[in-house]
């Protein structure tokens, strides 16, 4: 039940989100030669921010920090579980990639910034977890927040992740993607993409949007491939969504080369702190649903 009831809880919080601390996480992220998932550029970037989750984790014992092992390569998914009071069973994922590529011969020097594609997404979850956290944020779903490795070679660390769910009957009750939240390249200012996604779950996050960013101008588009790790979640058939930065056709040109850097992108994360917003908002309203 896609029911927006939580703004007593959210309003407070969207405000409370900065777009310099998204920006920090990219030029983090990106400071890496590259985040490739063969690469130790690959394997630091997953171990800096599984402990960057785990700060922001603090001491709760209802927040736990995991990474996830992929048997084919050293690049491990890290996951960030809410887990819920009352009704854990029911489980909300959010997700953004953690690998970066520039051209598929990409090794150990290979510049690869990868700061729109996708340090931007993994900036917003991570802005998410520090302005839940600091409120004391606990949701009644369990809330997963994950940031996939070897998305560039074939969604394949979401692949094995939402196999591994589907495989344990986990009852995902929807799957939220942010990949490219940073570079404005067009005239709405959040694409809803309608391959490989949820219908109805799409005019949730569209309710959403209107109802907690009412002034953002929403487009739709559609990708006519398995563009990013949704389809990996869609596959297994959870519901899926994924937010963008811009239609298919205006979107970054500089990804999966040197050139996607922060400063690319203006040396500000204002378009991403929309995403984050949005994705709080999805975070919220549906971890508050009950058994
Ligand atoms: N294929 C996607 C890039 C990508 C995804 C969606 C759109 I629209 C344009 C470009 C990718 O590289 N994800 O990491
Ligand atoms: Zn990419
Ligand atoms: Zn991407």
């Amino acid at each position: 039940s896609y029911v927006i009831d939580q703004q007593a809880l959210i309003t407070p919080m969207l405000s409370q989100m900065q777009a310099s601390n998204i920006g920090q996480t990219i030029l983090d992220l990106s400071a890496n030669t590259n985040r490739y998932y063969t690469t130790s550029g690959g394997t630091n970037a997953s171990n800096w921010l599984k402990n960057r989750w785990s700060s922001l984790a603090g001491g709760r014992s209802d927040i736990t920090v995991e990474q996830f092992t992929h048997a084919s390569w050293p690049q491990k998914s890290v996951i960030l579980t809410f887990k819920g009071t009352d009704n854990a069973a029911q489980v909300v994922v959010l997700g953004a990639h953690l690998d970066s590529i520039a051209g598929s011969g990409t090794g150990e020097t290979t510049r690869a910034p990868g700061a729109d594609d996708d340090a931007s997404g993994v900036a917003s979850l991570t802005e998410i977890i520090r302005t839940l956290t600091a409120n004391n944020f606990k949701p009644r779903r369990t809330i997963k927040f994950m940031a996939y490795a070897a998305e560039e070679v074939g969604l394949r660390g979401s692949a094995e992740i939402a196999r591994s769910f589907a495989a344990a009957n986990t009852n995902v009750v929807g799957v939220m993607q942010l990949d490219m939240t940073n570079y404005k390249g067009a005239a709405n200012d959040i694409y809803i993409f309608t391959d490989y996604t949820d219908a109805s779950q799409n005019t949730f996050v569209t309710n959403l949007i209107k109802t907690y960013l009412p002034t953002l101008k929403i487009g739709t588009d559609r990708c006519g491939y398995a563009c990013s790790d949704h389809a990996s979640w869609n596959a297994q058939g959870y519901y899926a969504t994924m937010p963008f930065e811009a239609s298919f056709s205006s979107s970054n040109p500089r990804i999966h080369t040197a050139n996607d850097t922060y400063a690319n992108t203006g040396s500000n994360a204002e378009h991403s702190l929309k995403f984050a917003r949005m994705a709080l908002a999805y975070a919220v309203e549906l971890g508050a649903d009950g058994p």
